[in-house]
């Protein structure tokens, strides 16, 4: 009989309490290990120059060959410490995990009493309620069937099959715990097929529309993989940190908002999570970093100038994420990637573990990407760059002088509805930052509470509007690109796009700020003239997503020339995840979604267009 994942947490917890071989004690006393001393093997001899330790094997968890790269011809149980808890078990599911599997690294680096708990409640206190909660389904609010008919392409080699709940795979006690603390009841199906994926330690290319828990889908094999590994000497280089595995985001918001989540994910496990973000003190970060890291999230910048000073070493990174890779792969990031992962001390593809994950992946981006992962698996939820159906798409005809009045009417009847006389949190994008701030300006004197986040402002100033506007003080907030991608904030009730993007990719991005984890949304966006290169990719976006697509945008999308999309759509079916491998014609100058028969003016843009998908002579609103 198949058992909930609430039964087997229960049952997990019920395990603890029966002492058998393999059972992990927790220890009664917190035992303060200094940062240099962090992570080594009772018997590490002093001083070794370099790595001395390979990644130990680990196999044989829920019938998922894990960690497989470093498995071969490496010596098995005697690498970890003697004694209960670090032998392997090939932990079965079900059992939550906590057989000798697992590696205790509290107990070396016993931080779980002066963590600060990054939950609102302490669940310890709260279990009952808690799972019969979970059961419910009530506290979670997510409408998990508007994800379960999404069709799923997988392709590469041995593809680890996908599960349905989180008691199937073996993420471990304490993982799971966290998982509960944070209210996941299953897996989302970006998480149901990555994290086989990625236990496997295969490399992955992983495709998954807006909200769908993509960073969960990254984070939990992980941590889950920094848990299993047997202690890892790292070289001991003064003032020199060597995480084991890299985050990479392309926004300071977005790497604060997965350092937050992974911090979570990884409470009272003993994994360190640290997050280096620009216009930040870095001596703060550095201090943070020397209390010691396992998993770095990062903004490029800042990565490299933190390499450069010779504070930081890739060279023990096993795990390597791109969040929003396709962004992170387009011009504006490239060289810097390409330093970070080919160019530094990072173990080369193969011997570390490479996920990248994105709402969107034209086919040029995939084809960079393959320069940085090895034998990997292509996996698309859903169409890749498609929205989710959870968002009500509007499209309305508005020259650029009623913009404004036009949004005013937005707001006014958007307030008129609103619970107990409250704005609900509407996001607004424009193409400028001076156009943020002016914007911004003349909500504000027209009763309009509103805010800006835009690459001008001073980081302190993006915290402080994100703040004011997440807890609904400042209830409109009006951004540039920069808060396009990955942001999770909830109760976002609208997404206005009051000056459309250039590129159909950054529209998916920015209406994906609503409509998010199975909740449902509002995107309306103002057309004009001036956006006719998006017409066609905008009406086949609509048009796939279910949404009611005005007579007038179908007539300009008809005559107009095919742009706005780095040649994305290619009229297939409604679903087309397509792997670019897949594609034999690739190379031949064809659009970089497949199918070249639609490549009319506007397709096969060169790779030097990409930046965002910015007209000549914008620029770009990212930092
Ligand atoms: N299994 C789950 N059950 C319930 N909620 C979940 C689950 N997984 C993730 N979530 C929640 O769903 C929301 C969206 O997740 P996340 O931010 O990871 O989406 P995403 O796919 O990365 O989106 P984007 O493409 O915009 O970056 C978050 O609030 C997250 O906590």
């Amino acid at each position: 009989m198949r058992t909930s994942w609430a039964d087997s947490v229960a049952n997990s917890a019920s395990e603890i309490a029966v002492s058998d071989n393999s059972y992990v004690p927790r220890p009664t006393r917190s035992t303060y290990v200094p940062p240099h001393l962090r992570n080594r093997q009772a018997s590490d001899a002093p001083n070794l120059p370099g790595p001395a330790t390979e990644r130990a094997a680990f196999t044989g968890t829920a019938g998922v060959s894990l960690g497989s790269r470093w498995s071969s011809g490496l010596p098995k149980p005697e690498m970890g410490r003697p004694g209960p808890g670090y032998g392997y078990s090939g932990a079965v599911a079900g059992r939550g995990g906590s057989g000798g599997g697992w590696n205790n690294r509290s107990r070396g680096w016993d931080r779980r009493e002066r963590e600060v708990n990054p939950f609102d409640d302490d669940v310890d206190d709260k279990t009952d309620d808690a799972e019969q909660a979970f059961s419910e389904q009530e506290n979670t609010g997510i409408n998990f069937d508007a994800y379960e008919d999404i069709p799923v392409e997988t392709s590469g080699e041995n593809v680890p099959p996908p599960v349905n709940t989180f008691a199937e795979i073996d993420l471990g006690d304490l993982l799971n715990q966290n998982i509960r603390r944070c209210k996941y009841v299953k897996p989302t199906p970006i998480q149901r097929h990555a994290i086989p994926i990625a236990l496997a330690g295969r490399d992955l290319m992983a495709c998954a529309q807006t909200g769908s828990g993509k960073t969960a889908a990254f984070c939990f094999p992980i941590i889950s993989g920094i848990m299993r590994e047997q202690y890892v000497q790292r070289p001991r280089v003064a003032r020199t940190v060597y995480p084991l595995a890299l985050i990479l985001s392309p926004t300071r918001e977005l790497s604060c908002q997965i350092h937050d989540e992974a911090k979570k994910f990884s409470y009272q496990t003993g994994v360190k999570v640290v997050v280096a973000y620009g216009g930040a003190p870095i001596n703060q970060q550095l201090r943070e970093l020397e209390r010691g890291v396992d998993i770095l999230v990062a903004t490029p910048g800042r990565l490299v100038d933190l390499l450069e000073r010779a504070r930081l070493s890739l060279q023990m990174i096993r795990h390597l994420a791109l969040d929003e890779a396709d962004r992170m792969l387009d011009m504006g990031f490239e060289p810097q990637i390409r330093k970070i992962v080919e160019q530094m001390d990072m173990p080369n593809r193969g011997v570390r573990q490479t996920m990248l994950f994105s709402a969107t992946f034209p086919r040029e981006i995939q084809r960079l990407a393959s320069d940085f992962l090895s034998n990997y698996i292509f996996l698309a939820v859903g169409r890749v760059g498609s929205s989710t159906d959870l968002i009500v798409q509007r499209v309305e005809f508005v020259h650029e002088s009623d913009k404004r009045s036009h949004l005013m009417d937005l707001l006014h009847a958007q307030r008129e509805n609103g619970a107990h006389g409250k704005q609900a949190l509407t996001l607004v994008f424009v193409e400028t930052k001076k156009g943020a701030d002016s914007l911004e300006h003349w909500l504000c004197i027209n009763g309009f509470p509103a805010t800006t986040i835009h690459g001008d402002r001073t980081q302190q100033e993006r915290e402080l509007a994100l703040r004011s506007f997440k807890t609904g003080k400042t209830p409109i907030l009006v951004a540039t690109d920069v808060a396009a991608r990955g942001l999770d904030i909830p109760h976002v009730a609208h997404v206005v796009n009051f000056d459309l993007p250039n590129d159909i990719d950054d529209y998916v991005h920015r209406i994906g700020r609503t409509g998010r984890a199975g909740k449902s949304g509002l995107a309306t966006a103002f057309f004009n003239e001036g956006n006719l290169s998006l017409a066609r990719p905008l009406a086949e976006l609509m048009q796939e997503a279910s949404q009611e697509v005005p007579a007038w945008l179908t007539r300009y999308a008809s005559r107009a020339p095919y742009g706005g999309s780095k040649g994305r759509r290619s009229g297939g079916g409604r679903f087309g995840g397509r792997d670019f491998r897949r594609e034999s014609s690739f190379g031949k100058n064809l659009d970089y979604y497949g199918g070249g028969g639609n490549s009319g003016s506007g397709y096969g843009v060169p790779s030097s267009n990409y930046g965002g998908g910015y007209a000549p002579g914008v620029t770009s609103a990212w930092d």
